[in-house]
């Protein structure tokens, strides 16, 4: 499904009604009567229950003025709410007809605000802003949106929580916490990404009758199966090993064996027909007792870190292999700057990096060039705090615009960027996909080592870098989401979600 920004759904929206000649009105009564359909469904019998609904001056508020019409034939006590007589053209349509109908209709001030403070409310609907919100949200706005906040009332918003910014989902100021948003045709981006997300509570999307041919193709879209390549997961019966890829795992120090054992084991669990794990002799002696599917080879190290000479006796092993995975837990040293400047000078190999190898781009300008020209199909999977240091940004910067993030990487290195977070980024710099699996119970130490041996076991049998992103990024969220069927949040290991990958790669096969 696609995710659009305002100013994509204001085009479509200006399509339908100059080209197509549908009247605003029209868009604006289906928006309005696919709310109050919502809140009936919810309630049933809305008879006794107390409702107000508070309208802006924009579109937004003219959807509201339609609910409150509905509305009013179904509750003796609907108060509508308004900032300013002086509305948009179509809202303006729909609040004459509610002055026709003697509709109770108060103009907002401090006053009516505090007074507010001593009634009840079952049912509070929020038309105050939409996608047309564009400065922080201050005085009389500030303080309605804090009054609703602090009433018990169920709170339905429509299109967006006001406050919210379709396009980023940050908080301009202050922004409405609903209990359900309805949104129309698709959603916005700052319905699926966070805090935005969260702010939405339930999230339904409605069809208010723009039709498809004036949508062109939106490159936002949300994760989901049909949008994964499902096909090269199929294994012909007339097969061996060598068909599916052999990967290298550079990984592993004294002090993070563990990052090895995930990025490794997450590999041989995700398909890929041999796994070549290159570590200190420190870190295999753990990875040998516990992984007999991975081949293990040890690289000479000092103080428990790998060293270039020792890299470079192995590295013609490495040279033939089909993908590399760099960086769960080396460290940072120059040693291991050395390593990935002299991978990304002397290799051709697909490449996934993470970690300490994301910390090498981050400190040392030559490996990003090298990077850049780096020719074969490359993997990033940064965190915010990894995204930060590589843009030279404060990690609140990427906060604020992840997708913005997610494809100024994918453009200075021409790679495939997976921005990890509650909302993880997948982007080849043209096409980005929001994943909106996945729990907190996965905010813990080693999930990103697993999703890396994911997503490079996946490369390695014979995915594209965008393809294997999606496919590892919607497993690994998958997997975890599974467990949570039957543990909760904090129990949830990154070794789980490897074991669990199973039952992930089971439905995302078979459906
Ligand atoms: N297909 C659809 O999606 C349809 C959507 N509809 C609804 O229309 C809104 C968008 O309506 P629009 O009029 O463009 O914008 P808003 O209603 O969100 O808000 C615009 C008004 O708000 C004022 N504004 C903006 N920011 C602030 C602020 N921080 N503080 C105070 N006032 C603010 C703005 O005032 P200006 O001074 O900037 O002019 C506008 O008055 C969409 O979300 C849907 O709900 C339609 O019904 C049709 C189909
Ligand atoms: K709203």
């Amino acid at each position: 499904m696609y995710v659009l920004t305002s100013e994509q759904m204001k085009q479509i929206d200006k399509k339908a009604t100059s080209e197509i000649g549908i009247p605003e009105v029209v868009l604006m009564e289906n928006a309005g009567f696919c709310v109050f359909e919502e809140i009936k469904r919810d309630l049933g019998d809305l008879k006794q229950k107390r409702i107000a609904v508070f309208c802006g001056k924009g579109n937004n508020g003219g959807d509201g003025f339609v609910v409150a019409r509905y509305l009013l034939e179904q509750s003796d006590n609907v108060q509508i709410f308004i900032f300013d007589e002086n509305v948009s053209a179509s809202s303006k349509v729909f609040l004459n007809i509610l002055k026709n109908l003697s509709a109770n209709i108060q103009v907002l001030n401090e006053e009516l605000l505090a007074r507010l403070y001593h009634e009840r409310f079952d049912i509070i609907v929020d038309g105050i802003f939409g996608i047309g919100l564009v400065r922080d949200v201050e005085g009389l706005y500030r303080k309605v949106i804090e009054y609703i906040n602090s009433s018990e009332a169920y709170v339905y918003s429509i299109d967006i929580p006001s406050g919210v910014c379709s396009d980023t989902g940050q908080i301009k100021g202050v922004a409405v916490k609903a209990n359900k948003t309805i949104t129309f045709m698709y959603p916005k981006i700052g319905n699926i990404l966070y805090p935005g997300a969260y702010l939405c509570g339930k999230l339904i999307v409605k069809d208010i009758g723009i039709p498809e041919k004036v949508v062109e193709k939106i490159s936002t879209k949300i994760l989901s199966r049909e949008e994964l390549n499902i096909e090269k997961l199929y294994r012909y019966p007339d097969t061996h090993k060598g068909d599916y890829g052999k990967v290298g795992v550079v990984a592993g120090s004294k002090f993070f064996p563990g990052a090895s054992v995930l990025c490794a084991n997450a590999c041989v669990k995700s398909g890929c027909g041999l796994c070549f794990l290159f570590s200190p002799i420190e870190s295999l002696s753990l990875h040998n007792f516990r992984n007999p599917e991975i081949i293990t080879v040890a690289i000479e190290s000092k103080d428990g870190v790998v060293t270039f000479e020792g890299f470079k006796q192995k590295e013609e092993f490495l040279k033939r292999l089909d993908v590399i995975a760099f960086g769960c837990g080396l460290t940072s040293s120059v040693e291991v700057e050395k390593i990935l400047i002299h991978i990304l000078k002397n290799f051709q190999i697909p490449i996934v990096i993470d970690a300490d190898g994301l910390n090498v781009l981050a400190n040392n300008k030559e490996a990003q060039t090298l990077l850049h020209e780096y020719k074969a199909p490359k993997i990033l999977t940064p965190h915010y705090k990894e995204a930060s240091r590589i843009l030279s940004c404060d990690v609140s910067e990427v906060a604020k615009n992840p997708l913005d993030v997610a494809l100024q990487l994918s453009k200075k290195f021409d790679c495939v960027c997976i921005l990890k977070g509650a909302r993880t980024i997948i982007t080849d710099g043209n096409n980005i996909y929001i994943n909106i699996l996945g729990n907190p119970g996965m905010a813990k130490g080693g999930s990103g080592d697993v999703l890396t041996g994911i997503v490079t076991a996946i490369l390695a049998q014979g995915y594209s870098g965008l393809d294997a992103a999606k496919l590892a990024v919607y497993l690994h969220s998958l997997s975890a989401d599974i467990l949570l069927e039957r543990k909760s949040m904090q129990t949830i290991l990154p070794s789980e979600i490897i074991e669990n990958l199973d039952f992930a790669f089971k439905r995302v096969i078979e459906g």
